[in-house]
């Protein structure tokens, strides 16, 4: 069977088409920076065709998806004859009001999805926009949602329920859920296959939004985002942990309720403090030439992710592997750096060279005497999508 995973980040768009179960992949897309007019398109094949592309103008998720789908398409290097052969599309998504773990996107779980654009939107809206894109283009494959909060519900109670009164709680089920589920739990999959259990673990998702997991044999024990992708770490665009009297100040202040969404949701993170780009890559170059609020927005960054370490460290009684993914976490070398060198003290010793020579493959980057081991491991939220969207039993 033929199964196409469809993962739409907030900077990035991915594809896998897998043939199931055998999970042979066939094809995998990728376009970068989607959105910009310098948006970049990989795409490769197992015989060792490739494709790479920089500069193009790919102004929305729908643009992205198409070119992905010419591709496979492609009648010299395609693999498919038409997309009818798909017989299922998977989705990773996010959230939808009521509904956890894996569910086919009937309009009910569309609704859900809607009904919590204002808590994802930089999520649901690209999520909506392809899955109605692939109802028009494969009226007959099964469309699945793998939604990302499923991983997050062993999470203990006194680390879900936030400060506030409880029929806020009761009424409208407001709580921390967590995402990044597909790739925390690939993180502690690939942890039990290398070394038979997780042990205290603490899985470090930093790609456009970022998220850390602390993990205790498997599960998932705590997380830095909430009810929104909008908290912990600062994300490429959006503000990460703030101050909520924030927003009503700035309200008194004259500025207008969506003018204040805009400015957390799309003008702050990275974006916000260096004034120069939401992509790591342009603060860097940045920082590099001199620029200083570029500087301190990378110091911001990492400052996020220690103290989420330091703080799981301490929820999970110590530390036995430490992990990078996402497209920062494996290409973001001097993150890893500066993160680790930081948190020296607490047993988390970085090998530099490991580190410097860290392609992005599944890569221990620590020294042979260090007390926790530290990993880049490449993100594969597709593989779970797939079996999950392979596995799924219409009920
Ligand atoms: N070589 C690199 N060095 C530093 N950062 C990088 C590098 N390559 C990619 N990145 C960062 O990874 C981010 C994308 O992460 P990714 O997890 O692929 O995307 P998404 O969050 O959209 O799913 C980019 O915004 C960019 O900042
Ligand atoms: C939730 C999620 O996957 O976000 P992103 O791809 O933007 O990191
Ligand atoms: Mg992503």
């Amino acid at each position: 069977m033929k199964v196409l995973v469809c993962n739409a980040g907030s900077t990035s768009l991915k594809f896998k088409l897998f043939n199931m179960p055998a999970e042979e992949v066939l094809a995998e897309g990728k376009v970068e920076r989607v959105g910009t007019d310098t948006a970049i398109f990989h795409f490769s094949k197992p015989d060792g065709f490739r494709i790479f592309q920089e500069n193009l103008s790919i102004p929305t998720y729908t643009e992205g998806i198409q070119l992905f789908l010419d591709r496979i398409l492609d009648k010299e290097n395609g693999v498919l004859g038409n997309l009818s052969e798909l017989a299922r599309v998977g989705f990773k998504t996010v959230l939808s009001r009521d509904h956890y773990g894996i569910h086919e996107l009937t309009p009910e779980v569309l609704q859900g999805m809607e009904d919590y654009m204002v808590v994802a939107p930089a999520h649901n809206k690209p999520y909506l926009e392809a899955i109605r894109q692939f109802q028009k283009l494969t009226p007959d494959a099964m469309l699945v949602g793998a939604f990302e909060t499923a991983f997050h519900q062993t999470i203990p109670q006194e680390r879900r329920i936030y400060g506030i009164p409880w029929e806020w709680y009761e009424t409208y089920g407001i709580q921390r859920l967590g995402y990044h589920g597909a790739s925390h739990s690939y993180v502690a999959e690939t942890l039990t296959d290398l070394y038979g259990s997780t042990g205290k673990a603490i899985s470090c998702h930093l790609g456009g939004s970022g998220s850390l997991c602390a993990i205790d044999d498997g599960k998932s024990v705590d997380t830095s985002f909430g009810i929104s992708l909008q908290v912990g770490v600062i994300q490429s665009n959006r503000c990460g942990d703030i101050d909520p009297f924030i927003v009503p100040f700035l309200q008194k202040e004259g500025l207008s309720l969506d003018e204040v969404l805009d400015g957390l949701t799309k003008r702050g993170g990275l974006l916000g403090i260096s004034g120069v780009s939401n992509d790591l890559r342009d603060v860097q170059e940045a920082a590099d030439a001199g620029n200083d609020r570029a500087k301190l927005a990378i110091d911001v960054f990492c400052n996020g992710i220690v103290r989420h370490i330091g703080a799981y460290y301490a929820e999970l009684g110590g530390l036995d592997h430490l992990v990078f993914t996402g497209g920062i976490g494996e290409h973001g070398t001097r993150i890893r750096e500066s993160v680790c060198h930081q948190l020296a003290h607490m047993g988390i010793l970085l090998d530099d060279k490991k580190n410097q020579n860290c392609t992005g493959a599944n890569t221990v980057i620590s020294r042979d005497n260090s007390p926790v081991t530290i990993h880049v491991i490449p993100a594969n939220e597709e593989l779970g999508v797939a079996r999950k969207t392979y596995a799924y039993l219409r009920t």
